[in-house]
């Protein structure tokens, strides 16, 4: 049986074999991303050329340590792919991202793409999101209204994600507030109304964004799902 963290290495092993010379592609963010980013670097060194957007500051700073070339989302018009993690996947390959914060970026990057695919292990398939506590990306100043607003909406007490005693800061100076739903019964509403919360900059739901999940299981087995 494979650990967990041998699954995502597999997977990633997968996915970095559909990069293509001269392809634009989204890198996520996360410990799966990790190997892929490192299944990359081994590519780039075999002489495959491709550039890459990054999603998040670590993921840029790991991606140049395997000699990737980086770009600017500002700067590119086509993102053939964007391969990312995900906290939770459901049957019609909704997602909850944003466990390690990236969720804004990462949501911009895979927006712009032309295809979604998702890693993960078989742990992250659920048959309703809302277990994984939802992340909201949030703008400091009024923060406590937001978490007010939810706990008055939706009876849900979102909780400020904290690191190392602090408030937790994106890569873009938010906070992110962590909102355990539990059940999500229409991601599609949902998304919608956070998003027009005033303050709120972006929220962890993935709605008909991922086009693909590869899904690795401990015996070593791998699935396509496809939305
Ligand atoms: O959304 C993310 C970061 O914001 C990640 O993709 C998600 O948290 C999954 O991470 P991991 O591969 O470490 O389980």
């Amino acid at each position: 049986m494979l650990t967990q963290e041998e699954i995502k290495q597999l997977v990633a092993k997968q996915a970095a074999q559909l990069v293509q010379n001269n392809m634009t592609i989204g890198i996520g963010s996360g410990s799966t991303i990790f190997w892929l980013i490192m299944e990359l670097g081994k590519r780039v060194k075999g002489g495959l050329f491709f550039r890459a957007i990054p999603t998040s500051r670590k993921t840029a700073a790991l991606a140049a340590q395997c000699n990737i070339p980086l770009a600017e989302l500002n700067a590119v018009t086509n993102i053939d792919i964007t391969i990312d993690g995900a906290d939770e996947i459901d049957p019609q390959l909704q997602l909850i991202k944003g466990g390690g914060g990236a969720l804004l970026q990462e949501k911009m990057v895979a927006a712009a793409s032309r295809e979604l695919l998702i890693l993960a292990d078989a742990s992250k398939l659920v048959k309703q999101l809302g277990k994984f506590p939802l992340p909201l990306d949030v703008i400091p100043f009024g923060w406590k209204q937001v978490q007010r607003h939810i706990r008055e909406t939706y009876h849900v007490e979102a909780i400020l994600r904290m690191e190392d005693d602090q408030p937790f800061i994106t890569d873009h100076g938010h906070y992110i507030l962590d909102c355990p739903f539990q059940h999500i019964e229409h991601p599609d509403i949902l998304t919608y109304d956070l998003n027009a919360i005033p303050g709120v900059a972006d929220n962890g739901l993935f709605v008909n964004m991922a086009d693909i999940a590869l899904i690795g299981y401990p015996d070593g087995k791998m699935e396509t799902r496809h939305r």
